[in-house]
């Protein structure tokens, strides 16, 4: 499902992430291990199609990443940055216009339930600027479970999040996976890699 080959990126004299290979079968998991600086977030960009790799290539879905593609979107669902959010849209909102969008004939989105599952249902009527930051962390989560997708990708999942909102985090995610999705999530947690399974890949810190 996911094949990692030879994939680094070099910016002028800058090494942002050494020449990486790895392997995720269908409904399995990669867990990025690594300290701060050691290419990460750089290889969920290239796994995501954000960022091209100067060396090496990727496989995702069965083509390279193709971020502007419908097919390749469809299928890969990101959290590598914080998500622009509308300021005058509530929490249910921002789930129905995702779900909205990617439903069609044939295929119904039920995203709703994924605010109950992340324990934000409470606060569904309330503006994201109406959010703590792990809230508002937690919803970013959210919203990207609310779609469709065969591979999800999340970068630093339980930034800003309490232990328990951290589990929750970990188990929705697994859930995913247990239900067939490929997994590629870059964590400093061992309470996510735990969670999440699969493998791990540890990355070294950078040469430049
Ligand atoms: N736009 C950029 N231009 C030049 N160097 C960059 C750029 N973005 C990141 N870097 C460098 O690339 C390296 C890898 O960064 P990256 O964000 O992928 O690391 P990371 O492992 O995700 O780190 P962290 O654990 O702090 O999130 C770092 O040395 C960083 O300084």
């Amino acid at each position: 499902m996911i094949e990692i080959r030879g994939a680094g990126v070099v910016e002028g004299d800058v090494t942002l992430l050494a020449p990486t290979s790895s392997r995720v079968a269908q409904g399995g998991a990669l867990v990025v291990r690594g300290p701060n600086g050691s290419g990460k977030s750089t290889l969920l960009q290239l796994v995501a199609g954000l960022r091209v790799p100067t060396t090496g290539s990727l496989i995702v879905a069965g083509d390279a990443p193709r971020p502007r593609s419908p097919e390749f979107r469809r299928r890969v669902a990101a959290l590598v940055a914080t998500p622009p959010l509308a300021r005058d849209l509530t929490l249910a909102e921002h789930i129905d216009l995702v779900a909205a969008t990617w439903s069609g004939p044939g295929r119904h989105v039920a995203g709703g339930r994924v605010l109950d599952e992340l324990d934000l249902g409470r606060l569904a009527t309330r503006f994201p600027h109406e959010l703590s930051s792990g809230q508002q962390q937690l919803f970013t989560v959210a919203l990207v479970l609310a779609r469709p997708s065969e591979v999800l990708v999340f970068d630093e999942p339980e930034h800003r999040l309490d232990d328990d909102r951290v589990q929750s985090v970990a188990a929705a995610i697994a859930a995913r996976r247990a239900a067939g999705a490929t997994v590629v999530v870059a964590t400093h947690d061992d309470a996510v890699e735990a969670g999440v399974g699969g493998d791990v890949l540890h990355l070294g810190r950078a040469a430049a």
